[in-house]
C-alpha cells in the first residue's frame, strides 16, 4: 500500500530548542494512524511542521510528502486546496461568528461544499445554525471545527487531540464520529485517551523526546502491556474499551510532571 503521507527525517527548532530531531514515519492511505507519545514530546509540532504551521521563529528541514507532492516548501492554504484537512487542538472556531457563518467561511470558491455529509455525521450543527460558536460547549466547538474541514473533500485529515478536556459522553461521541469518517478518508490522528485510540487506530507511531520511538500496528501495541508502558507510562491490558468511561490517558513525562 503506498502511504498517503511520508515524513523523512523531520526536524524542528524553535527559538534555539531541538524539538523534533529526524521524525520519519507513514500514513497508511485508509484507517486512522495515531501519533502517541507523553505530554511535550512533539505531536503538535510534528503535525503543525506537516501543515505548514511552524511559528515563524521556527526552522523546519526534512522531506514530507501527501501522495507525490512535497509540502514543506508550499503554503498551508495551497495544501488545504489540495486536501490536507487540519483540525488544529484548540479548535479555532470564530466565538463571535454563528454556526453557519463559521461553516460558509470553511467553503472554497469553484467547488460545491458538501453540506448534505456534515449534516448528516453532524445534525446538530444543521439544529444550531444561529447559535454563536462562542457559546457551544466544547464538544460542539470540537464538531463544528471537524465539520468544517469536512465541509471540503480531503484526501487526508490531521486531527490534533479532539478529545482533551471533553466529557466521557462527548469523548465517545467525538470517537464515533471519526469512526465514520476514517472510512472514507485517511487520518493521522493525535490521541492521549488509549480507549479512543484502541477504538480507532489502525497504525500507531510513538514520539518521544522528539524522536520516533516505535511504529506498527496499533493493536500490537496495545496488546503489549510492558511496551505501552514503557513508551507511554501507561498500561493498556486493562484499560476500558470505552471511549471516555474511564479510558486512561497517556502519561506525563517523569521530568515535566
Ligand atoms: N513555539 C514554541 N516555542 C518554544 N517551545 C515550543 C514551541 N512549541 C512547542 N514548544 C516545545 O516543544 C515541545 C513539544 O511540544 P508539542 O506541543 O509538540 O508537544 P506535544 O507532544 O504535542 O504535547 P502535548 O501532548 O502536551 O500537547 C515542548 O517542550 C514545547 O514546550
Amino acid at each position: 500500500m503506498t502511504a498517503i503521507l511520508t515524513v523523512e527525517d523531520l526536524s524542528v527548532r524553535i527559538a534555539g530548542l531541538h524539538i523534533l530531531q529526524g521524525v520519519s514515519f507513514t500514513v497508511a492511505p485508509t484507517g486512522v494512524t495515531v501519533l502517541l507519545g507523553r505530554n511535550g514530546v512533539g505531536k503538535t509540532t510534528t503535525i503543525r511542521a506537516v501543515v505548514g504551521l511552524t511559528p515563524a521563529n521556527g526552522e523546519v528541514t526534512g522531506r514530507v510528502r501527501m501522495g507525490e507532492r512535497s509540502l514543506l516548501d508550499r503554503p498551508t492554504h495551497r495544501l488545504v486546496r489540495e486536501g490536507l484537512g487540519y483540525v488544529p487542538e484548540d479548535r479555532c472556531v470564530f466565538a463571535g461568528l454563528t454556526v453557519a457563518e463559521n461553516l460558509r467561511l470553511a467553503e472554497r470558491r469553484g467547488t460545491t461544499p458538501a453540506y448534505d455529509r456534515v449534516y448528516s455525521l453532524f445534525p446538530e450543527l444543521d439544529r444550531r445554525g444561529r447559535q454563536r460558536a462562542g457559546s457551544l460547549s466544547g464538544g460542539q466547538q470540537q464538531m463544528l471545527a471537524i465539520g468544517r474541514v469536512l465541509l471540503n473533500d480531503n484526501r487526508l485529515l490531521l486531527v490534533d487531540e479532539p478529545t482533551k478536556g471533553l466529557a466521557p459522553k462527548v469523548v465517545t461521541e467525538v470517537a464515533e464520529v471519526l469512526e465514520r469518517v476514517a472510512e472514507t478518508v485517511p487520518v493521522l490522528l493525535v490521541e492521549q485517551n488509549l480507549a479512543v485510540v484502541r477504538r480507532l487506530a489502525t497504525d500507531a507511531v510513538v514520539i518521544d523526546a522528539g524522536r520516533v520511538a516505535w511504529s506498527g500496528s496499533a493493536q500490537d501495541l496495545l496488546a503489549e502491556a510492558e511496551l505501552t508502558k514503557s513508551l507511554l507510562g501507561v498500561g493498556s491490558a486493562e484499560t476500558s474499551h470505552t471511549p471516555g468511561a474511564g479510558g486512561e490517558a497517556v502519561g506525563v513525562r517523569k521530568e515535566n510532571a
